[in-house]
């Protein structure tokens, strides 16, 4: 291997850049932009962007969009133009819905029609797997700009695939770790190729890897898993689900660090702000322009194949984790229920999951 980085390690270097408020240029054919994300754009930088040639846009998703009432002529995003005398609250303005309500009067916003939208979609799919607030500062820039100042520069004609696609992944060590439910516990630590976080499988017992296993996807939620939130079922699920494969003797749950359906924790905090003003859970990540649920599935098909699983009962209420497994080559034998942890706190978000998103009550 040549030891210049490949196309997925300069889009790991592309995210870290991303986060810290540091540019990056995407190409593709002939064309070039800069690229910044929204949230952690400096008004310095701001300032340097508005004094370089040409007509900077900021690109946001339809479901943002749709928010900001402004038509999202590309479909999926929109490319708004920057007026001239954008300053730093202007663009926090279009890309955080945190004071929506306080100022409803946005815009007018004057959206672009024209042109490839092409540069502007991997800009918004980055700085969504750096976890950052879905909205990008574009503007088109001379095939040399990444060179004369030192940036990352990402080529989409060889890296477009690599954008969404989901990493191979390897474990990295397993260890004994008894614990209440099981003393034959054991703990394997799986890392992605693509630089992102890591994924926990527990394994209780000694599960025949013949025989469907009971097991369990579990997506990170600090607030339930570790805080007791009443806000959600988590916690009391991840405890149900480890207690249940104890009683068993066997079975596997894999801890996905997928946190807020994988828009973050940072944004989950966003989207509790928004509940906060009246909003559901659905209706607060579309006005952060974010889908409901942005986890990729795939993660905990791919692990329990690299385990040696193929047959599953799956602990879960949603139906959709249950298409995904058996989309994914795995076989769904049985969907077992998971009921527990209802309270009054969180009645009217398991109703929105059941009522929008499929969830079996
Ligand atoms: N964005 C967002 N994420 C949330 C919210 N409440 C909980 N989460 C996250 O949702 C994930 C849990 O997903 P759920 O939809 O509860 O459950 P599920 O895993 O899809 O389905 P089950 O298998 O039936 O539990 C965790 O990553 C939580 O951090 C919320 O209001 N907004
Ligand atoms: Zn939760």
């Amino acid at each position: 291997m040549p030891l210049r980085p490949d196309t997925v390690e300069m889009l790991a270097r592309a995210r870290a850049d991303l986060r810290m408020g540091v540019p990056v240029v995407l190409f593709n054919g002939g064309r070039a932009a800069l690229v910044l994300a929204a949230e952690t754009l400096s008004p310095e930088r701001l300032a340097q962007v508005q004094a370089l040639e040409g007509v900077p846009v900021l690109a946001i998703t339809a479901r943002r969009a749709e928010t900001l009432k402004t038509a999202a002529y590309d479909g999926d995003l929109a490319r708004i133009v920057l007026p001239d005398d954008a300053t730093l609250a202007w663009v926090h303005g279009v890309a955080d819905p945190a004071d929506d309500l306080k100022m409803p009067m946005k815009g007018p916003f004057l959206a672009m029609r024209d042109g490839a939208a092409d540069l502007s979609r991997a800009a918004l799919q980055l700085v969504k797997s750096a976890r950052l607030l879905p909205a990008a500062l574009l503007l088109d820039v001379p095939a040399t700009f990444a060179t004369d100042n030192n940036l990352t520069p990402i080529d989409l004609t060889k890296t477009a695939d690599a954008l969404t696609a989901t990493s191979p992944l390897s474990e990295v060590i397993s260890a004994r770790l008894p614990l209440s439910v099981s003393e034959a516990g054991r703990l394997h630590i799986f890392r992605p190729e693509d630089g992102g976080e890591e994924h926990y499988a527990v394994e209780i017992g000694q599960p025949d890897r013949a025989k469907p296993v009971l097991t369990r996807l579990h997506s990170a939620c600090f607030t339930g898993d570790l805080l007791g939130s009443l806000k959600c079922d988590c916690g009391p699920q991840l405890r149900a689900a480890l207690a249940m494969m104890g009683d068993e003797g066997h079975g596997v749950l894999l801890y996905l660090n997928q946190e807020g359906r994988g828009i973050g924790l940072a944004n989950k905090m966003r989207a509790y702000s928004l509940q906060d003003q009246g909003f559901d859970t659905v209706e607060a990540n579309h006005r952060l322009g974010f889908e409901d649920d942005e986890r990729d599935f795939l993660i905990g098909a791919n692990i329990l194949k690299q385990m040696g699983f193929s047959q599953v009962r799956l602990l879960t209420n949603n139906p959709k984790k249950v298409e995904m497994m058996q989309g994914a080559g795995l076989t769904v034998t049985e969907r077992v229920p998971l009921k527990v942890g209802h309270t009054a706190h969180n009645a009217g978000y398991l109703k929105t999951k059941a009522d929008k998103s499929g969830h079996l009550l």
